[in-house]
């Protein structure tokens, strides 16, 4: 596989951009000490995938609610530092006793503070399915990914172009896991579908201006297809926001800041799902 992709699709000079010349650099260093092969070969001795489609499936339709993906979240780019999280493992087990469906787990490093040591640390906590919160542009990271024991990847539509995005996720479901496919606007979504996402998410922070509008939701969950499940990304503040994701169809929300921000992470949960039965 060519692993060489431009910085961004679009490669607008957006901060998107920016992380990503980053996370290259950061790669390359990691590459050094732990070459593909090596990658290869760890892959092979951890235990399979746990099924990130079925724990996300289905919130829009059941009794029980919109499911929730809870993030380990320490610092943002449009934030800075969000939460002193001294022990990772803890809150991702908070995350389980309140209800979440998935973990998602920020291992990117200049922006976000995050490092695949957080990554490792909740896997070995949780039996829930884990998330690579990353900026995935290059085939070593989904064997890192799923020798750290992911469940599920990030891929950015916006970072990828068509080729890349087909590719990555035939090698994401090779490795045994799911791919959260992000979408910003109606073309990143159709480019989502047509090659074959089977999760959707639509993330309502602009990555050109960092700005949050949680109604772009709304706007955007009418041009997802009924067989994706359907992911709304960001921006939810307390459980208002997750009912109306819900109202308008979401399975499942991801939530980052608030959670972390929250001194009892497993009650704003069991607020946030009741919210979505409401
Ligand atoms: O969070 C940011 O500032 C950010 C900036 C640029 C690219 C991505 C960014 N965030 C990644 C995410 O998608 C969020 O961490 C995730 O959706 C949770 O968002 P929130 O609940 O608003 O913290």
């Amino acid at each position: 596989m060519n692993t060489e992709t431009p910085a961004s699709a679009a490669g607008t000079g957006t901060v998107l951009d920016g992380i990503i010349a980053g996370v290259r650099e950061d790669l390359q260093a990691r590459r050094a000490e732990v070459p593909l092969a090596e990658l290869r070969a760890r892959v092979a001795d951890v235990p399979l995938a746990l099924d990130g489609l079925a724990a996300l499936r289905g919130g829009r339709d059941d009794a029980a609610g919109v499911r929730i993906i809870s993030e380990v979240k320490r610092s943002s780019p449009s934030k800075g530092s969000l939460a002193e999280i001294p022990d990772p493992a803890e809150l991702a087990r908070a995350y389980q006793a309140g209800g979440a469906s998935a973990v998602s787990v920020l291992t990117e490093r200049r922006r976000f503070a995050g490092s695949l040591a957080d990554l490792d640390a909740v896997r070995a906590a949780v039996d829930l399915p884990v998330l690579r919160k990353d900026f995935m542009v290059d085939e070593y990271q989904f064997l890192e990914a799923r020798a750290h024991g992911a469940d599920l990847v990030l891929l950015i539509v916006a970072a990828l172009d068509d080729t890349r995005l087909r590719d990555f996720l035939a090698l994401t479901h090779e490795l045994g896991m799911e791919a959260l496919v992000e979408a910003h606007t109606e073309e990143e979504i159709s480019r989502a579908v047509d090659v074959g996402a089977r999760i959707v998410g639509v993330n309502v922070r602009n990555l050109k201006t960092l700005d949050v509008d949680v109604a772009h939701y709304g706007t955007m969950a009418r041009h997802l297809p009924d067989d994706v499940v359907r992911i709304a990304e960001s921006g939810v503040d307390g459980p208002d926001v997750v009912a109306d994701y819900a109202s308008r169809g979401a399975d499942a929300v991801l939530v980052g800041e608030a959670l972390v921000r929250d001194g009892d992470p497993a009650a704003a949960l069991g607020r946030f799902r009741a919210a979505s039965r409401s």
